[in-house]
């Protein structure tokens, strides 16, 4: 049946835009102040619905959340056919929409969207959608229905879940051989797998979870119950009741930002035993330990692309397979200098600009593509053509057909459609206990640099124009010369500047060889972005030189 317009302007009127809000579909979907995005939410309805009928009526999936973002803050992203990212070109349809300032101008756009794309609106479209444990998420949920029901869409409530199981859920409806679409599919392909390729080893210790008191909390609950005595969790921050306990002081993105220990945590790790950080919607994952010095040991992103990249190269030499499967890494310019020297020795690594997308883009040229940002949020890849070697290689010895089951039960633990906080948790739980690793012996694989990460408050980061995967500016002009000529001055220094794609802010990133010389370094480009931009002189932020 072709869309109603009359049924979708009564609708809109119920979901009026805010005069004087401009909204950006970018890096992480749309996210901003959860009161805001009323009439957001409702046309993403639309939209989504829009694109599954584009998409030949494929389940496309939306998942309401706002990741590491206090608690108030909310956001909506799409989930195209194969769970990956909403299609770039599709970014600025989502825009346009978002910000059409009447119903009738709505239409408009929905019009122009279906003629430029050459949508088929008899089609049926199916939506499958799920949200956070935000308390906004609730109202937004009924905006989208709302948007999804002027427009005669099919929608699929997958609840209060991460946005690992949502990009599951679409995956597995649309393509029948990738498992069950239910949560309990999901759960049992992971575990299954997981329990295989650690059988025969040692006892796992238990490991400390912290869920952020998000929604990671129940399905590490589930996990646990799954899991059973093959890997002990201590389930650790999961109160999501308490108001405002969402990120608060603890998570993925709290411990990459501040290198700490979550406060609650404190005392709660014993020396030798290691831990882990899942952000608001469990896609991203930060390890850590606590040394015998009782010394804080954050195992970030790099480290865990390092850990598991060295371990699927030597299963890959063991089943004979080294001349038909190249295996690579993805990296940003946020990767740590040591992780970069140490995996160029060995693989070829690539760098490309932030967001996962670019990521995850870049990660399917390689045979098996092993793609981290430092902040935890990661998968691997194993592309078409390597899944059919696997499937019709005969090894030769026993030795190679253990290491081909391995590879072959790794394809099904590791959730290929995007990053997973717990199936990279079970993957590191698999190389730890292959290699019989504590956290000491995997950090020691290299020695971070000491960084700093600084955010710098600007009139208009859009002055700030970047190039060479973002790091190098073009603009504003001469500014690039001026840090070089500065990071020269650094034993191992490094620094680079990128308007924030998520965030009002420049951010500037640097490294040195010593801490002293990191913090100055950053600080000082922070100092240059800051009078660069015009800023106020009284307003200065103090530790800036
Ligand atoms: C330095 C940093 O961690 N940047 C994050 C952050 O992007 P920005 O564009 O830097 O705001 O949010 C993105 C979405 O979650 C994530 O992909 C990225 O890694
Ligand atoms: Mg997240």
């Amino acid at each position: 049946m072709p869309l109603d317009f009359a049924t979708i302007a009564e609708a809109s009127d119920q979901h009026a835009k805010p005069t004087y809000y401009q909204y950006q579909y970018g890096t992480a979907g749309f996210r901003t102040l959860g009161d805001r995005l009323d009439s957001v939410l409702f046309r993403v309805g639309i939209l989504a619905a829009l694109r599954s009928m584009k998409q030949n009526s494929h389940a496309i999936g939306v998942m309401i959340t706002a990741s590491h973002n206090p608690e108030k803050d909310n956001g909506v992203k799409l989930v195209d056919p194969r769970g990956e990212m909403l299609e770039a070109s599709w970014e600025a349809h989502a825009t346009t929409l978002a910000n059409a300032r009447s119903s009738n101008e709505l239409l408009n756009v929905i019009q122009h969207i279906i003629e430029t794309v050459k949508i088929d609106t008899s089609r049926p479209a199916l939506v499958i959608y799920g949200r956070d444990t935000r308390p906004s998420g609730e109202s937004l949920v009924a905006a989208f229905r709302d948007g999804l029901r002027a427009v005669g869409a099919e929608g699929r409530d997958a609840g209060i879940t991460t946005t690992p199981i949502l990009h599951y859920l679409v995956r597995a409806t649309n393509s029948k051989d990738f498992g069950e679409p239910t949560e309990l599919g999901y759960f049992t392909k992971m575990t299954d797998a997981f329990k295989q390729l650690v059988a025969g080893r040692p006892k796992i210790a238990p490991l400390l979870v912290d869920c952020a008191n998000g929604v990671g909390t129940q399905a590490a609950e589930t996990l646990k119950e799954y899991l059973g005595d093959t890997l002990p969790l201590i389930l650790e921050n999961t109160s999501t009741t308490t108001p405002g306990a969402l990120n608060r002081a603890c998570g993925a993105d709290y411990v990459k930002t501040t290198q700490q220990l979550p406060p609650s945590l404190e005392g709660k790790v014993a020396p030798g035993q290691r831990g882990c950080s899942l952000d608001g919607d469990a896609d991203r994952l930060m390890y850590f330990y606590v040394s015998e010095k009782r010394q804080f040991r954050m195992l970030d992103g790099d480290k865990i692309a390092t850990l598991v990249a060295a371990f699927i190269v030597d299963l890959v030499k063991l089943s004979g397979l080294q001349s038909k499967i190249r295996v690579g890494i993805v990296q940003t310019a946020y990767a740590n200098g040591a992780s970069t020297k140490y995996l160029t020795q060995r693989l070829p690594v690539k760098c490309v600009p932030t967001g996962v997308k670019h990521l995850h883009h870049a990660a399917e040229s390689f045979d098996i593509g092993v793609y981290f940002e430092a902040n935890g949020h990661g998968t691997v890849l194993f592309s078409r053509n390597t899944l059919e070697t696997l499937e019709r290689h005969e090894p030769n010895t026993p030795a190679q057909q253990t290491a081909l089951n391995h590879i072959i039960n790794l394809t099904k633990l590791i959730n290929q459609t995007v990053g997973d906080a717990l199936s990279d948790m079970l993957l590191v739980e698999v190389v730890l206990a292959h290699k019989s690793y504590s956290g000491v012996e995997w950090d020691s694989l290299y020695t971070d640099l000491p960084n700093r990460l600084v955010k710098v408050v600007v009139n208009d980061r859009n002055n700030f124009v970047t190039t060479d995967a973002e790091r190098r500016l073009v603009n504003p002009a001469g500014l690039q010369q001026r840090i070089d000529e500065l990071v020269l001055k650094y034993d191992g220094g490094r620094a680079f500047v990128r308007p924030s794609g998520t965030e009002d802010v420049v951010r500037v990133y640097a490294e040195a060889n010593a801490r002293i010389g990191a913090d100055e370094l950053a600080y000082r480009v922070a100092g240059m972005v800051y009078d660069e931009a015009g800023g106020d002189s009284t307003k200065r932020p103090k530790e800036f030189i």
